[in-house]
């Protein structure tokens, strides 16, 4: 049966005729809590699937998710890639030049952030950023017990990233909040989304972009460079900074999550990166794959189309299920095993298409260098304690991973 419409739907159109209705909650703490049995509901349902709760459409098999992530013309990002429809609500936030912009816009701003994050730039930050890695945990690991999540996984990116952008000192403590908020703000308004908006002071993370804000030599500055050069306006590229500010902290946050707790439930997973530390790379991989910290966003249809067989309206919003993607059986053998000897390739983790993650390589760097200097110092990785989720509209991520490691 149709169970009642959210409070936070916005939504009240109804489904295209034949199109499988379900009740279930993508936006729900319970949900979140164990979103497979519900992933392979919407997948096995049909191509297709209607959701009552918000009235909206959304493609969770591998095939329909990539067609949404490939098609821009069709479905766009510069009306969102939340819940809401910026041609018909209001607007959380100024939009991103990049993450919700079409071509040509988009490309503009993509051609900025595709050289400020290319090997190049990344090669001038490996070294502090293996020198940061290995001295954190060293710093950790002699405890024998430590959170895989308050001790590694929130502690690396904080102490590198900031730096690497060219951030002043103070206020760093709110890049966090900040990005909750940001990533709740593309689910309903819930009270994931209210809680978050109450920690916030909305202006402080606008003005972080701006030129005097920023280091000489950092990225941000990169990025102001570009404007003198005339590639973007230079009102743009304080938004453009805020954009690497938004990105750059708590997804690579939870992936390490992701990666420690996979590893930590996988020991023979383990034992092959202690084996080959080469394997760093794609440990971290599997687990985007696998545990997919971004699980989802939305596109709007630009004209009458299709997808999955079912014709769509123009300014129809589509959820894209990244994270059920990434485990449907009919890409994936064995996808609900943390193999990381797995050709990932094709992975919706990072997105695809022309929105696709520009800042993977840089996610990755940090990846292979945490990963590779926890294999060489430890040689058992325990679960040790109750690990604790911490709940966001689109991010997957735990608030504690008690770990207990035995030295190698
Ligand atoms: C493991 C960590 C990360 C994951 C899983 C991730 C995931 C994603 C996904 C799924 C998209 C596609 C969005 C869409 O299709 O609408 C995306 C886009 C983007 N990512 Fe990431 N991301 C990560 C880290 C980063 C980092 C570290 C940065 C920057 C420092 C970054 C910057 C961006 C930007 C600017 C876009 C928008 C690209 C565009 O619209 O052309 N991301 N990311
Ligand atoms: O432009 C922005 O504000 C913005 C751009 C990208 C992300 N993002 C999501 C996943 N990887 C990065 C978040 C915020």
């Amino acid at each position: 049966g149709h169970a009642e419409r959210s409070p936070y739907a916005i939504y009240d159109s109804d489904p295209p005729p034949g199109v499988p209705v379900l009740d279930v909650d993508p936006f729900s703490v319970d949900f979140f809590a164990d979103p497979y049995p519900v992933h392979e509901q919407l997948r096995e349902a049909g191509p297709f699937v209607w959701l009552s709760r918000y009235n909206i459409g959304a493609v969770a098999r591998y095939e329909h998710v990539r067609d949404a992530l490939t098609d821009w013309k069709t479905f766009s990002s510069a009306r969102g890639v939340g819940m809401e429809d910026f041609v018909r609500h209001g607007r959380f936030r100024l939009p991103s030049l990049i993450l919700e912009a079409d071509p040509p816009q988009h490309s503009r701003s993509r051609g900025v952030l595709s050289r400020v994050l290319s090997p190049p730039v990344l090669k001038g930050l490996r070294d502090r950023f293996e020198v940061e890695a290995e001295a954190m945990v060293e710093d950790v690991v002699w405890r024998k017990r430590f959170d895989g999540i308050a001790d590694l996984a929130e502690v690396f990116p904080l102490r590198v990233f900031p730096d690497a952008i060219g951030m002043g000192r103070e206020g760093r403590e709110k890049l966090l909040p900040h990005a909750d908020l940001l990533f709740n703000s593309f689910g309903p308004r819930n009270e994931l989304f209210q809680a978050a908006k109450e920690k916030v002071s909305f202006d402080w993370i606008e003005a972080q972009g701006q030129r005097g804000n920023l280091a000489p030599g950092g990225l941000g500055m990169m990025i102001h460079d570009a404007a003198d050069r005339g590639e973007i306006s230079g009102d743009e590229a304080p938004i453009l900074v805020r954009a690497l500010l938004q990105a750059g902290l708590d997804t690579t946050i939870n992936a390490l999550g992701a990666t420690l707790y996979c590893l930590a439930r996988f020991p023979s997973e383990f034992d092959r990166l202690r084996a080959d530390h080469k394997l760093a790379k794609a440990a971290f991989e599997e687990a985007i794959r696998f545990e997919a910290p971004v699980q989802t966003f939305f596109r709007t249809a630009t004209c009458a189309t299709t997808l999955g067989g079912t014709p769509l309206n123009e300014g129809d919003k589509v959820l894209m299920f990244l994270a059920a993607a990434n485990r449907d059986p009919r890409q994936w053998d064995r996808p609900d095993v943390y193999d990381i000897g797995r050709k990932t390739i094709g992975h919706v983790g990072f997105g695809a298409g022309i929105h696709a993650c520009v800042g993977q390589l840089l996610a990755r760097m940090e990846g292979e260098l945490v990963l590779t200097a926890l294999a060489r110092r430890v040689k058992r990785l325990r679960i040790a304690g109750t690990v604790e989720r911490r709940y966001n509209n689109t991010l997957r991520g735990l608030a504690s991973l008690p770990l207990e490691v035995e030295l190698a």
